[in-house]
């Protein structure tokens, strides 16, 4: 049986990726260089390789591999503006090195993560995947960079493509959960400041053109973006490049996010207003339907129950974040 190789699976998704790969039967190794990623995320007994991805042409010349989950990125919107370099070189130079190795080696299927942030600041809402892609930030100009890359790639190999662009992702599954080193996501620094763990959530702005004047976003669990990752895997033919955004075609508010907590926790959130940060679109929310049509992947998972499994994970732990820069 050939393996299947999961690039970042010591990460946040990567580790709950690597739980349902394992479960529909995948014989999974693991790569990752553990610069944001933690050993103990990884489930017990997994093979797992230290390394950066440019040395997945090693393990692709070991044995034969069937499938490549790419998940390994550098990916704090706020840094890949202030450090630029360590975006193009990761995320762009680091997957040129993979899909050379993977069709040196005639791995055939890959499975991408991409992003919302590809878009930038949508002209219409949902967001389709034929919809204009003008990132604002370095970090989505790389994930755009990758997906042509691969489409490049697909049209010139037999290789089947599947990107996945992800909405925000929130929620634990399966005892993972999120653990950024530098956290910068809503709801793992409400769950901080709803238990005490910090301060306060300052709130990026409520004058923005939208109901309740904080931005909308398209929350999505970590379980059913495992799960598609999974039926992904073998969905686009022989040198077809398929792109699927997955979100569940909802936006929330960010004061609706912290009504959430206040629900799920039983506590008042200690909130502050602050300015908006740079690079935020107003919304972003997704259409879902091609991931309906091409992967039979339905979201089933609301944000009472991303909040809820966040929470009880943060709760497993000393602290949801570190007390880390979070405007980055
Ligand atoms: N979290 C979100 O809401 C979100 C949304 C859209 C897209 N994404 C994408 O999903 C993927 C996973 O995100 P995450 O939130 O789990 O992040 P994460 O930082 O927890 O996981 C990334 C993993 O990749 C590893 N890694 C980074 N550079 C590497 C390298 N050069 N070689 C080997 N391993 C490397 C890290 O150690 C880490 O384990 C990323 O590609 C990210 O861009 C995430
Ligand atoms: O302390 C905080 C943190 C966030 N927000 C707001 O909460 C919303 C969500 O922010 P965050 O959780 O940081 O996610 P996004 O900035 O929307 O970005 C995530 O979701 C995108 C897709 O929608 C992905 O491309 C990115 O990789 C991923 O980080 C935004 O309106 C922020 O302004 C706050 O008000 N205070």
């Amino acid at each position: 049986m050939s393996k299947t190789l999961v690039l970042g699976g010591a990460g946040y998704i990567g580790s709950v990726v690597t739980r349902f790969l394992i479960e529909a039967g995948h014989d999974v190794m693991v790569l990752d260089d553990l610069s944001t990623g933690h050993a103990d995320a990884l489930p017990a007994g997994v093979d797992f390789t230290h390394a950066d991805i440019s040395a997945a042409g090693e393990l692709f010349a070991a044995q034969p591999y069937g499938a490549v989950v790419h998940l390994a990125a550098k990916s704090l919107v706020g840094e890949s503006v202030v450090h630029p370099s360590k975006y193009w070189h990761t995320n762009v130079i680091g997957t040129r090195a993979l899909l050379d190795a993977m069709t040196e080696h005639q791995v055939p299927r890959l499975v991408f993560s991409s992003t919302a942030a590809v878009y930038g600041e949508p002209e219409q809402i949902p967001i389709s995947e034929d919809a204009p892609t003008k990132p604002t930030n370095t970090y989505g100009a790389t994930k755009l960079a990758v997906d042509m890359m691969i489409s490049g790639e697909c049209a010139a190999t037999d290789l089947s493509a599947v990107s996945l662009r992800y909405f925000n992702v929130a929620g634990a599954a399966k005892g993972a959960g999120e653990r950024h080193g530098t956290e910068t996501h809503l709801i793992p620094l409400a769950l901080d400041a709803v238990a005490g763990k910090r301060d306060k959530l300052t709130v990026y702005g409520d004058d923005w053109p939208t109901p309740d004047g904080t931005p909308l976003r398209d929350y999505v669990h970590v379980a059913d973006l495992a799960r598609a990752h999974v039926l992904a895997i073998g969905a686009a033919h022989p040198g077809e490049h398929l792109i699927c955004n997955l979100g569940n075609g909802n936006g929330f508010s960010v004061k609706e996010v912290v009504a959430a907590v206040e629900q799920v926790t039983g506590m008042k959130m200690p909130i502050a207003y602050g300015p908006r940060r740079v690079g935020d679109p107003a919304r972003l929310v997704a259409s879902a339907q091609r991931a309906s049509e091409r992967l039979g992947w339905h979201p089933e998972l609301d944000l009472t129950t991303m909040v809820a499994d966040a929470w009880a994970f943060a709760q497993s732990r000393p602290s949801a974040t570190d007390s880390g820069d979070t405007s980055l």
